[in-house]
This record gives structure tokens, C-alpha cells and sequence, in this order.
């Protein structure tokens, strides 16, 4: 029984390690997810030093992780895309555009969510 849980436990650290490795691969490829991951820093610093209040935290870390996440499954159908088809097409031309095309829309949601609330505390 006990050997089986231990399989079970060591399954899922592997399966964390893949998922590190993942995290790993997008940090060290992905311009703009440094860039997302920076500014996210930054973010957290300027609400420790505002003393955000909890709603804010909520609001803050939410579309932060948004943002990253739309990034990663951004960068995931690149790497489909050019695995399935690397010669050019305008479908994959328009996939990889719709793509990033999300990413930005949870940018610019992240901006103005960061204006609503770090505005006021500046002025
Ligand atoms: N195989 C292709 N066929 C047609 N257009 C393509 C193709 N590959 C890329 N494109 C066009 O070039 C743009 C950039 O694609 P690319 O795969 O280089 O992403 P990227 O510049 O690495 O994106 P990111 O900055 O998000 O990492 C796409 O949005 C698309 O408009």
C-alpha cells in the first residue's frame, strides 16, 4: 500500500517537474513573457507600497495570471502552428494573429484595471 502511495507522490512531483520545465521553456523563449512577468513584478512591489485592500489584490492578481496564462497558450499554438505547418499559410498567419490578438485584449484590460485602481492613489 505504502510503496503505492509513494509511486503516486513521485508521479506527481514528475509531473511538476514537466510543469517547471514548461514554466522554464517560455521564460528563457518568450520576449513578451519576460515582459508580462516584469511589469507583474513591478505591479506587486507598487501594491505593497500602496497597501492595497483585498478586492484590489483580487483584481490585481487575476488578470495578471490572465495575462501570462493567454501568453503561455499563445506561445503553445506558435509552437503548433509552425510544428504542423511551418511553410507560410495566411490561415496560420490569421490563427497566430486571432492568438496574440487575445493576449493583448487581457493587456489592455490589465491597464486600465492598474489605472482604476493605482490612479487614484497618486492623485
Ligand atoms: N506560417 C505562417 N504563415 C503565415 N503567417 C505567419 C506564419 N508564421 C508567422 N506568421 C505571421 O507572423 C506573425 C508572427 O509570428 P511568429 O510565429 O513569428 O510569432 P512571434 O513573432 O514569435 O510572436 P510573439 O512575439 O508572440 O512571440 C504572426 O502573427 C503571423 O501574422
Amino acid at each position: 500500500m505504502s510503496s503505492g502511495s509513494n509511486g503516486t507522490s513521485k508521479k506527481k512531483l514528475i509531473g511538476f517537474s514537466f510543469a517547471f520545465n514548461g514554466l522554464w521553456n517560455v521564460l528563457k523563449t518568450e520576449r513578451n513573457f519576460r515582459i508580462h512577468l516584469s511589469v507583474s513584478a513591478l505591479v506587486i512591489l507598487a501594491g505593497l507600497f500602496f497597501g492595497l485592500v483585498a478586492w484590489e489584490w483580487v483584481a490585481v492578481i487575476t488578470i495578471m495570471a490572465i495575462v501570462i496564462i493567454l501568453e503561455m497558450i499563445n506561445s503553445v499554438i506558435e509552437r503548433i502552428m509552425d510544428f504542423l505547418s511551418p511553410n507560410y499559410h495566411p490561415l496560420v498567419g490569421e490563427i497566430k494573429d486571432i492568438s496574440a490578438g487575445a493576449v493583448l485584449v487581457a493587456a489592455l484590460a490589465s491597464v486600465i484595471i492598474a489605472c482604476i485602481i493605482f490612479l487614484p492613489k497618486l492623485f
